[in-house]
């Protein structure tokens, strides 16, 4: 007997009373995108569960996608039976036989979600238990570490049969938090904020600056495949890439030098701040992680930070190098990160960056300049990229389809 459905139960979110609806829409919708490569899935939602079924899909395959998507506990393949005791017998039997090997043991955990079925919990259990026993040979009960554990859940109109079990991403489904922007450079502690917040159900929008002749093509392909592989946990992202030559090149000729990296991060803020407001976000992600380099003292972010009231998130700012570059290995950015290319400020790095800037002293300094025209510029010459980008997903479509051939 085959895997029928996937029964998917939902994380955190259904702690949260008033909106739970609106989280479940969030994870539906995320899930569709996540498995769209799978055209014959159909999906049914209500307040405690998410059903997929499958339609002759692969379930491993579909399992492997889901495992990605935010806002999930646990998921589990599932055979769907009528809600019958004979008929749960049965298929309860068939899945166990489709799993077990000799010496290996077992339990069965019923649960009613319709308390109006004629058996209790126990009953079921012990029922289900007796006619595995009594049909199989060498599987033996184990209720505190059993090999394979029969989930039963009998609901109205259908009983789900469950021996498989995966873990969920946990967190929030993308975009039930709102929105944000990420400064998105190429180094690799960004990417990884990028995951976090969309982790705690935050929809991004990244942000980019690029400084042509002086980086060059692949830093910016780097980017865009660092943002296609965040779009693997939570469908679309837009991408802002931001032309600032200009304005880098007059940090250089009209800044103290040692001030010229304070200077660049708060031009960098207040056009990230400029396209927040345009695309309707509510915050500005950042990869700073506390005193890890010159830009990320405290006495830096206070003279950076002097140019927005906008939240400023920073989800590593507690992290070590170490911790950041673990998750960078789980999420799969930190070999792209690792390209050789370099981005903007890297190569306009001071050779002694200010560690401890004033914030009144770069106030000064900036006031000798007329920086707006060349931020207006900056911001209307912006090239905005949606990810992923739709022949990609045409591709994706295609490659499938062939290994279907
Ligand atoms: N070219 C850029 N475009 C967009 N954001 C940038 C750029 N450069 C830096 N940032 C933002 O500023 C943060 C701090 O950058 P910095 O280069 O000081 O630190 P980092 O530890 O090397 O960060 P990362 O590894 O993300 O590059 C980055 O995490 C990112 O959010």
């Amino acid at each position: 007997m085959q895997y029928d459905h996937i029964l998917v139960r939902y994380g955190e979110m259904s702690l949260k009373g008033k909106n739970r609806k609106h989280f479940i829409n969030h994870l539906k919708n995320n899930i569709k995108l996540a498995l769209s490569s799978f055209s014959s899935l159909e999906y049914t939602a209500n307040r405690d569960r998410l059903f997929i079924k499958l339609n002759g899909e692969d379930g491993e395959k579909v399992a492997e996608k889901l495992q990605t998507v935010f806002g999930i506990q646990s998921f589990s393949l599932a055979i769907r039976t009528k809600s019958d005791i004979e008929a749960i017998k049965d298929s309860a039997l068939q899945a166990v036989k489709q799993l077990y090997k000799n010496g290996d043991t077992f339990k069965v955990s019923a649960k009613r979600a319709d308390k109006s079925f004629p058996l209790t919990s126990d009953q079921l259990n012990y029922e289900i238990g007796r006619h595995i026993l009594i049909h199989t040979d060498g599987l033996k009960v184990d209720v505190h570490h059993p090999d394979i554990n029969v989930r039963v859940e009998v609901r109205p109109h259908a009983t789900y049969i469950m021996c498989k079990d995966f873990k969920g991403a946990g967190g929030l489904p993308v975009g039930s938090s709102g929105k944000a922007m990420l400064m998105l450079s190429g180094g690799i502690d960004s990417p990884v904020a990028g995951y976090l917040s969309m982790k705690r159900g935050l929809e991004i929008e990244a942000i980019h600056f690029f400084s042509p002749p002086y980086t060059n093509e692949r830093a910016k392909q780097k980017v865009m495949d660092l943002v296609e592989k965040l779009t693997e946990f939570g469908g679309k992202i837009v991408l802002h890439i931001v032309p600032f030559t200009e304005i880098q090149v007059t940090i250089q000729q009209k800044i103290l030098e040692n001030y010229t990296m304070t200077s660049t991060r708060r031009m960098m803020l207040k056009i990230a701040d400029e396209i927040r407001k345009k695309r309707g976000a509510l915050a500005i992600v950042t990869g700073e992680s506390l005193g890890q380099v010159a830009s990320q003292t405290l006495e830096s972010m206070y003279a950076i930070n002097e140019v927005t009231t906008t939240p400023i998130l920073r989800p590593l700012i507690s992290m070590d190098k170490n911790e950041i570059i673990e998750i960078a290995e789980k999420i799969d950015t930190f070999e792209i990160s690792n390209r050789p290319y370099e981005d903007c400020c890297t190569i306009f790095t001071p050779a002694s960056p200010k560690t401890k800037p004033k914030r009144e002293k770069i106030l000064k300094l900036e006031s000798y300049v007329d920086f707006q025209p060349l931020i207006q510029k900056a911001i209307e010459e912006t090239v905005t990229i949606e990810f992923p980008r739709k022949h990609d997903i045409q591709e994706k479509i295609e490659e499938d389809f062939e290994n279907l051939l």
